[in-house]
């Protein structure tokens, strides 16, 4: 098993606030990898500095063995912000011909990218509508497709399911787990529980520091609690409690 990403002791501050604080992660390749926390606990953070969008303030950040950032890394990266980084008044259709067109592919293997693209995320019947008349979940449904154009080795994904229904998320978590198998290495952030079951391994994140690390079984097994939401509550105490302690 190769390792595809390593943070090693990333920490970040804006201005005087500490946002993450000592951050090592190692990713498998064809693993994958959950960051699960809550609001504001700094898995954006984490995840822009993987893309090399922001910079860590100490620390270092290897993608397949590469230093970040790095221009080309980002040809084979899929990235899904939580913001969706759209342009509103082109159509859906327009929007996924302009990203397939940075990425350099040929007509021909854009036409089938966009095809599947938007088939994958249930967008095909609104391809021809104005991205400004989306819903919310329209949005996002439209920045994963994006995240998956060029067929990339890499998925960070920031949130890809908030705000779309189950069915479809079901499908989605069906093609990510999909793509894992075809050996792509996936890095996802949630809230959700349900979906940090379905990752291989997970980092919980609260405060800017991993609390607890490991397989979903593995960490159930080591807290002896059967629910992941109570294992990130448990390791939360333990974390407070040994902040005390000290
Ligand atoms: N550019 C910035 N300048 C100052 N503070 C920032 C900046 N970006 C993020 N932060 C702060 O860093 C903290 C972590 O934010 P981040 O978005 O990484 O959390 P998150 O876990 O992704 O939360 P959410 O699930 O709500 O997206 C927050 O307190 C946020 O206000």
């Amino acid at each position: 098993m190769t390792i595809t990403i390593l943070l090693d002791q990333v920490s970040k501050s804006f201005g005087k606030k500490s946002v993450l604080n000592n951050i090592s992660i190692s990713v498998d390749s064809g693993q994958i990898f959950g960051l699960i926390g809550p609001s504001g606990s700094g898995k954006t953070t984490l995840v822009k500095i993987i893309v090399g969008m922001d910079l860590p303030s100490t620390g270092q950040v290897q993608v397949l063995n590469t230093k970040v950032p790095n221009l080309k890394l980002l040809q084979k990266i899929g990235y899904m912000a939580q913001a969706d980084a759209l342009y509103n008044d082109l159509t859906g259709q327009e929007n996924l011909a302009f990203f397939a067109s940075l990425y350099k592919l040929n007509k021909d293997v854009q036409k089938k990218r966009i095809a599947y693209a938007a088939n994958l995320v249930g967008l095909t019947p609104h391809l021809t509508m104005k991205v400004q008349n989306y819903s919310g979940g329209m949005k996002r449904r439209l920045s994963l497709a994006i995240a998956l154009l060029h067929d990339p080795q890499i998925l960070l994904l920031d949130e890809p399911t908030v705000g779309i229904d189950p069915e479809l998320r079901k499908s989605i978590w069906a093609e990510i787990t999909r793509l894992k198998r075809e050996g792509k290495t996936i890095l996802i952030t949630t809230h959700v529980m349900d979906e940090a079951e379905k990752c291989d391994q997970l980092a919980m994140v609260r405060d800017g520091e991993i609390i607890s690390s490991g397989s979903p079984l593995e960490l159930k097994k080591h807290y002896g609690i059967n629910s992941l939401e109570e294992v990130f509550l448990k390791a939360g105490g333990e974390k407070d409690e040994n902040n005390r302690i000290s």
